[in-house]
């Protein structure tokens, strides 16, 4: 991918983590959230991340206090849910210590707090194979003590104190730059020639060969992630202190779990090939998805909240159509798409290139200029001191993409990968607008003509951040908005209409974010809503998304069609062009409740 963001490729499952302590995720970006950008953060009203209650931040809130203080006793309480394999070895547990390396997750994951060297706690989820999500508390380094005598330790270890299974992720230590090696049942992790750490293969299971030493000796962080000590003195195998479930780390290879059916090592004939860990990680996920997607749409059943939105345009059918409920429309807001058109690896491609397009220096950046301010780039500014985006206005008209390029000496090939992006992006909005009518009973060709603005947006978080708000929340003032978000970094949250109540859309690589606009609320007359949503910051890395916004016909107020209008449903919005709403948005501020402005008095 081509990415110089060593950060990114760290996790692949959802997490949105909001730090107490400092320590972790520090210099990752030196460079950015100096100085002035920190005082600006520190002046901003305060609003508690974790009850959301404005007055105190997390650190003081009561309730957050309360929850972290019970993890004890939530980590108690899974004791008796083991299953055979955890308990095999947790009886077998006579001072050594069992950890598991692991292909399926893409975290360290650790439930025992006692068993860090160093910790910051923290509030985050984490998406579980089961498609379910954990708890995250806290964050930090565990010591082991290999079997050899050697000191080594591992860091960005999560502590989820729900966990049945405690976890080496292979796919952090692949990030880490580690290799793989198994044979005879050992498997074993180098990094260059030198040999990390192994694991012996117990009933399918790769167990850590090594003990988890806790107290006060020092730990040293290195930059992999892993680091070393060699020729250290004895040092106790096994504190007393330690229950005898602790370390129940695993190696876990082949068929034995769900988000791990494909294993991190593949035979062919008699030469055993190494796939690419991202690979494997990224096909768990689609069948994770799959999956969930699969569950949600299933009849009767119970939607889990985190997927509530969750869409499968093959199978649940178009966007509007799919809201259908007996009969009745039920307006969706909001929808993550899967198996569309464009491929991922077009998708990753794009992102590889938005990155370094960002990347840019400022005053390279600036030349993507245009007379309305937000279509072309917009800087980080005292408002909004982390968010930063390049735009290509009306990106399907004529020549708007080779001004763009011009504007930023875009090369050839990225020239080309931007340009089949935009086609693909720009075709599947078209399609939408298409499905959109089919849906509703109608035909056409909905979006023909329409102005779409492409915008590459980049949160400049880094840990002084977390828990504030990246984007402020808003509704989309145009018709359809389709994103993609990152695919890793985590921070879009919409407001469920019924209940107020913020919905992380958590990342899902491959997939798109499908949201409605206010236009396409006025032209419903209703039946469609926009979403009111924002983005927050979860982890102090930059998360970067970017956006196709279908906006509205160029010229003429678009209003509800006689045909979505009868006696039943009287008209709901006055028509608006979309360049006089959006003024009106701006000059009225309001990010969020313009369309109210435009409501027909009955
Ligand atoms: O970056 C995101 O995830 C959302 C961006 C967004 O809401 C917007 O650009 O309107
Ligand atoms: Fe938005």
């Amino acid at each position: 991918m081509g990415s110089t963001d060593q950060s990114e490729s760290q996790a692949l499952v959802s997490e949105g983590s909001r730090e107490r302590g400092r320590g972790q995720g520090r210099g990752l970006h030196r460079g950015t959230g100096k100085g002035w950008w920190r005082s600006q953060a520190r002046g901003r009203t305060v609003r508690c991340f974790y009850c959301d209650q404005e007055g105190h931040i997390k650190r003081d809130c009561p309730k957050y206090k309360a929850q972290d203080q019970s993890s004890d006793t939530a980590a108690t309480a899974v004791m008796a849910d083991e299953d055979e394999i955890d308990v095999f070895l947790a009886a077998s547990d006579n001072g050594k210590s069992d950890w598991v390396l692991d292909s399926g997750s893409a975290y360290h994951l650790c439930r025992d707090r006692e068993v860090f060297s160093t910790y910051a706690a923290c509030e985050g989820r984490i998406w579980m194979a089961n498609n379910t999500y954990s708890r995250v508390v806290g964050r930090g380094s565990v010591r082991f003590r290999m079997a050899d005598g050697r000191s080594l330790t591992l860091t960005e270890v999560r502590h989820v104190p729900d966990l049945r299974k405690n976890l080496i992720s292979i796919g952090m230590l692949d990030a880490k730059g580690c290799s793989f090696d198994a044979s005879g049942g050992i498997l074993r992790v180098s990094k260059g020639n030198k040999e990390m750490l192994w694991g012996k293969k117990t009933r399918g299971l790769y167990r850590l060969e090594g003990n988890v030493q806790t107290g006060g000796a020092t730990v040293r962080h290195g930059s992999s992630g892993i680091s070393e000590k060699s020729g250290q003195g004895k040092q106790p195998l096994h504190r007393g202190t330690q229950s005898k479930r602790r370390g129940t780390w695993r190696i876990r290879s082949g068929t034995r779990a769900q988000g791990d059916a494909l294993g991190y090592v593949r035979k062919s004939g008699q030469t055993r090939v190494m796939q690419p860990v991202q690979d494997v990680h990224r096909e768990a996920q689609r069948k994770e998805t799959k999956s969930i997607l699969k569950s949600c749409t299933a009849k009767g059943a119970a939607t889990p909240k985190r997927v509530s939105f969750a869409l499968d345009l093959i199978s649940g059918g178009v966007l509007s159509s799919c809201a259908h409920k007996g009969g009745e429309m039920e307006p969706r807001q909001l929808a993550k798409i899967m198996n569309h058109s464009i491929p991922e690896s077009l998708m990753m491609d794009m992102k590889a290139v938005s990155r370094s397009l960002l990347d840019l220096p400022l005053e390279v950046k600036l030349r993507n200029s245009h007379p309305v301010q937000g279509k072309g780039y917009t800087p980080r500014n005292k408002a909004s001191p982390v968010f930063e985006g390049l735009g290509c206005y009306d990106m399907a008209a004529p020549g708007a993409l080779d001004n763009f390029f011009d504007q930023l000496c875009v090369t050839p090939q990225q020239r080309e990968i931007i340009s089949k992006y935009s086609k693909a992006i720009h075709e599947l909005g078209m399609d939408m607008g298409r499905k959109l009518l089919i849906g509703l009973g109608l035909s056409g060709d909905l979006f023909n003509g329409w102005p779409c603005q492409l915008r590459i947006n980049k949160y400049n978080y880094t840990p002084e951040y977390v828990g504030s708000t990246g984007a402020v929340l808003h509704t989309d003032p145009g018709f359809l908005t389709i994103l993609q978000d990152d695919e890793i970094i985590g921070g879009l949250e919409a407001v469920h209409k019924e209940t107020g109540e913020y919905i992380s859309v958590d990342p899902m690589p491959g997939s798109l974010v499908v949201n409605l606009g206010d236009l396409a609320q006025i032209w419903s007359n209703g039946r469609l809503w926009s979403v009111k949503h924002r983005v927050q910051c979860y982890e102090g890395r930059v998360r970067l998304s970017i956006a196709l916004f279908v906006l509205g016909p160029k010229d003429g107020a678009l209003g509800a069609p006689e045909e979505l209008v009868d006696s039943e449903h009287p008209r709901l919005y006055n028509p608006m062009n979309f360049e006089d709403y959006r003024m009106l948005r701006i000059t009225t501020r309001s990010p969020t409740g313009a369309i109210e402005l435009l409501r027909i008095k009955s």
